[in-house]
């Protein structure tokens, strides 16, 4: 089987974001609730299936795969499906292998995942303040990102860091953390917020549109657009005082749908053709229904011919767009 994968819009499939937990050692305030209910542990696809799975997306043509969650370091056993994932990209078959993570375990596991042929990871990161940090995540401590960061350079991983634009809080933050980035030699992309799951907050407080933020980045900085992509939905430009580049990923203000490129999978095995559509198809039991894998192409056929052509979100007062929590798809 060796056919690419394009959905009914034409859009060639070669992103897939691999989700290998539900489960993170942080609550941020946009992606859960204080409370939550993970997946039971037997319902996880294991890291063995986890690798077949990954193996036929990229025997259909996906060149780029992103490892998630949840928080994707805390799975046990991680690092030994990010071995086997190398293969691929030996063979040349796979052009990125990558991760996004919270950046609380990247001091352990930076060395590995170099060694594994991973050459950048995005680290989630909203705020310098150590008090702040503390809220926003309910639970972190921002010294261990901040050790987690460092050793990632060491290991000679290209760092991104991803922050999501929160009302009140980045209009303040962004100089000093474009500073901090484009000063460690980091990417920095802003988020605007989704409305994914109950938070036990109202989103409506905490949706900042990055056309506001972008204005106030231009109050300080020179921004030039630019036409470079990293291959997800962000929109760069270049800060000429730092010679730095600046993302912008504005699903709220601007969607960018129409140049889809992804697929999720979650830790159970549930391919999602989009993050934000119900649209959902169990890949878990072609898996262990066969030791082929001629099932799990028809049903990734299946699922890719009827992709969604895009979201729907609207910020509402009161509830989210789904039900769905950010962390069950990992983004
Ligand atoms: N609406 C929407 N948001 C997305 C999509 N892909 C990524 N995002 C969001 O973009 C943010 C950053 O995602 P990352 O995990 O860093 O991945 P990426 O933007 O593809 O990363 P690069 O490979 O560096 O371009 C997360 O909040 C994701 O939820 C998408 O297809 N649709
Ligand atoms: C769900 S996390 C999973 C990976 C890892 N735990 C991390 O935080 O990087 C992936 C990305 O989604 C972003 N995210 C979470 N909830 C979001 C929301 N409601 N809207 C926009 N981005 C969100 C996070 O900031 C992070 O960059
Ligand atoms: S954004 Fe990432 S680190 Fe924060 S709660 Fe969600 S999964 Fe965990
Ligand atoms: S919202 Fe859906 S269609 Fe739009 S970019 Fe994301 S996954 Fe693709």
């Amino acid at each position: 089987m060796s056919c690419a994968l394009t959905d009914g819009f034409g859009r060639r499939i070669t992103y897939l974001r691999l989700s290998v937990t539900d489960r993170c050692d942080l609550r941020c305030v946009y992606c859960m609730s204080e409370d939550m209910t993970f997946v039971p542990r037997r319902d996880l696809l294991s890291l063995e299936e986890l690798d077949r799975l990954a193996a036929a997306f990229v025997a259909r043509g996906v060149t780029k795969i992103r490892i998630t969650g949840g928080e994707p370091l805390v799975r046990k056993g991680i690092m030994t499906l990010f071995g086997s994932l190398s293969r691929h990209l030996a063979d040349g078959r796979l052009q990125e292998l990558t991760l996004t993570t919270n950046g609380t375990l990247l001091a352990t596991h930076a060395e590995a995942l170099a060694a594994s042929g991973v050459r950048r990871v995005n680290v989630s990161l909203d705020t310098l303040d150590p008090s702040r940090f503390r809220t926003i995540t309910r639970r972190g401590t921002l010294g261990v990102v901040m050790d987690g960061l460092r050793a990632a350079r060491e290991a000679g991983l290209r760092v991104k860091l991803n922050t999501v634009a929160l009302k009140g809080i980045t209009e303040t933050e962004i100089h000093d953390l474009i500073a901090f980035a484009h000063g460690n030699d980091m990417d920095l992309t802003l988020i605007e917020t989704m409305p994914l799951g109950d938070v036990g907050a109202d989103r409506t407080d905490q949706y900042l549109p990055l056309t506001t933020l972008r204005r106030i980045i231009e109050s300080r900085w020179t921004l030039a657009d630019t036409a470079e992509r990293s291959g997800g939905p962000a929109r760069y430009a270049r800060i000429r005082e730092t010679g730095g580049r600046i993302g912008f990923i504005t699903p709220m203000s601007h969607s960018f749908c129409e140049s889809c490129n992804r697929v999720r999978v979650s830790a159970t095995g549930t391919l999602y053709t989009c993050l934000g559509r119900e649209d959902r198809t169990d890949l878990r039991a072609a898996l262990r229904g066969s030791e082929a894998d001629e099932a799990l192409h028809a049903a990734i056929d299946g699922a890719i011919r009827t992709k969604p052509r895009g979201h729907d979100f609207r910020i509402e007062r009161g509830r989210p767009a789904l039900a769905r929590h950010m962390s069950a798809l990992g983004g």
